[in-house]
């Protein structure tokens, strides 16, 4: 941790979807964490009013933290009595079914939302940010949020909310200006963007990428894949995964422009596959830059090696996510390497590993990469993002 978040003044924050696969991580990385306090667990109607230990089949090595044991699950509804609404941040695990609806009703409760899941991610005036890739997105495009009041999450309520049912999700006299939604992209898509951004700040914008995927069973949340299907085996389908790949990048690697982001001119060919691994999402990736002149795996492996993602030192001293020691990207030394056993939990599984850096004959380079996908991945880049908009003064203690 960094000595300069020691001063930030404590923020309480909720999670929706706390119970699954992605809300347990939050939970253990928020439980240590030195100025997010958790205060509301919410999930499904199936979880609440059960205390987080009988509502929660517990699937992480490390064990549950005693703080959430007895705290009892609330539903996800923004109503006066809430625990949701006394939150400064609000962290989103929620499956996409429900998410829509009830992320843009905290959103229009004035609360600052900060989402994992897909539903928001391509919405022009939503920033989609991998924090070590472009946490430049948040500023701006938070602030177009803001510019439109309440009423673009009532409207955006109305859309997701099944017909006639937007007053369950929220009390219409609760809707509030201020609030917002930061989404963080799909677990396959953070990794390459990482290292695609670190290798443009040196060889200029890329052009063409060929990615395929190596996808671990957690990324399926819970109960997941059969094990009759995955166990001894490799899926090459993951439902709606390679649409995902191709254009996500493209925002991601985009330019604010006003209210909105211009997409990179990037194309992506993405073929995903399950593959029998716990947690960590290999990535085997060809790329071809607009400057092919100066590519060389030499040079790539020394950017990677270098790279200090935007917004810089002075912001990431005081995000204590950021992996410091460590860095963005890890370039492995090893010749066989990355790999997610050994190699997913590099800087707290906050860092992207890299390696097998070397000449394509089709592209410019190719190379492997490798994130934990539960935590750069999810919860870990939406609490670091978070911390961003923290130091940045876009989100003020106020509860
Ligand atoms: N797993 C991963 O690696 C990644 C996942 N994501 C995204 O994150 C989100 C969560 O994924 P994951 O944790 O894997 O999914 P899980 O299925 O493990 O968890 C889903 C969560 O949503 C809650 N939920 C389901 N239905 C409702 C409802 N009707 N009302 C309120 N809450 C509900 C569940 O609560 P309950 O227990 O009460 O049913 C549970 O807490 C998804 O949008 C996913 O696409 C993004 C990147 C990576
Ligand atoms: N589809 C990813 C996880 C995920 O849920 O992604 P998204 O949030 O983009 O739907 C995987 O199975 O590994």
């Amino acid at each position: 941790m960094s000595s300069n978040s020691s001063d930030q003044p404590k923020l309480k924050v909720g999670i929706l979807g706390a119970t699954g696969t992605v809300g347990q991580r939050f939970v253990v990385l928020l439980a240590s964490h030195p100025y997010f306090v958790l205060h509301a667990l919410c999930a499904s109607s199936r979880s609440a009013g059960k205390s987080y230990s009988a509502a929660t089949k517990w699937k992480l090595a490390s064990p549950m933290p005693s703080s959430v044991a007895d705290q009892v699950v609330d539903s996800c509804s923004v109503t006066k009595e809430s625990r949701l609404l006394e939150c400064d941040v609000v962290f989103s695990g929620l499956d996409a079914s429900v998410a829509g609806s009830i992320e843009a009703a905290c959103a229009a409760a004035g609360l600052a939302v900060f989402s994992n899941a897909k539903n928001f991610r391509m919405h022009p005036n939503v920033p989609l940010v991998v924090p070590t890739a472009n946490a430049e997105h948040l500023a701006p495009l938070i602030a177009a949020q803001r510019a439109q009041g309440a009423q673009m999450w009532v409207q955006e309520l109305l859309r997701e909310a099944p017909d006639g049912h937007a007053a369950d999700y929220i009390d219409p006299e609760l809707f509030v200006d201020g609030g917002c939604i930061v989404t963080n992209s799909n677990c396959s898509t953070t990794g390459l963007v990482v290292v695609l951004r670190a290798l443009q700040a040196v060889f200029g914008p890329a052009t063409k990428v060929h990615v395929t995927t190596m996808q671990a069973v957690s990324g399926a949340g819970y109960p997941g894949l059969p094990v009759l299907d995955v166990f001894d085996n490799v899926v090459p389908l993951i439902s709606g995964e390679e649409e995902k790949l191709e254009t996500e990048p493209r925002k991601i690697l985009g330019t604010v422009e006003g209210a909105r982001v211009a997409d990179a001119e990037l194309l992506v060919a993405a073929a995903c596959n399950r593959v029998p691994v716990l947690d960590g999402h290999t990535l085997a990736v060809s790329v071809s830059f607009r400057d092919s002149a100066k590519v060389e795996p030499e040079a790539a492996m020394e950017a990677l090696r270098a790279y200090v993602p935007p917004p810089g030192e002075e912001v990431w001293a005081r995000c204590p996510s950021f992996p410091h020691g460590v860095g963005a990207v890890r370039v492995a030394d090893e010749a066989d390497r990355p790999q997610p056993r050994l190699d997913r939990e590099c800087g707290k599984g906050m860092t992207v590993s890299v390696g097998r850096v070397r000449k394509c004959n089709l592209f410019d380079l190719k190379f492997v990469a490798l994130t934990h996908n539960t935590i750069l991945g999810a919860a870990g880049s939406s609490i670091l993002n978070a911390e961003i908009a923290v130091a940045q003064g876009l989100i003020k203690g106020s509860k």
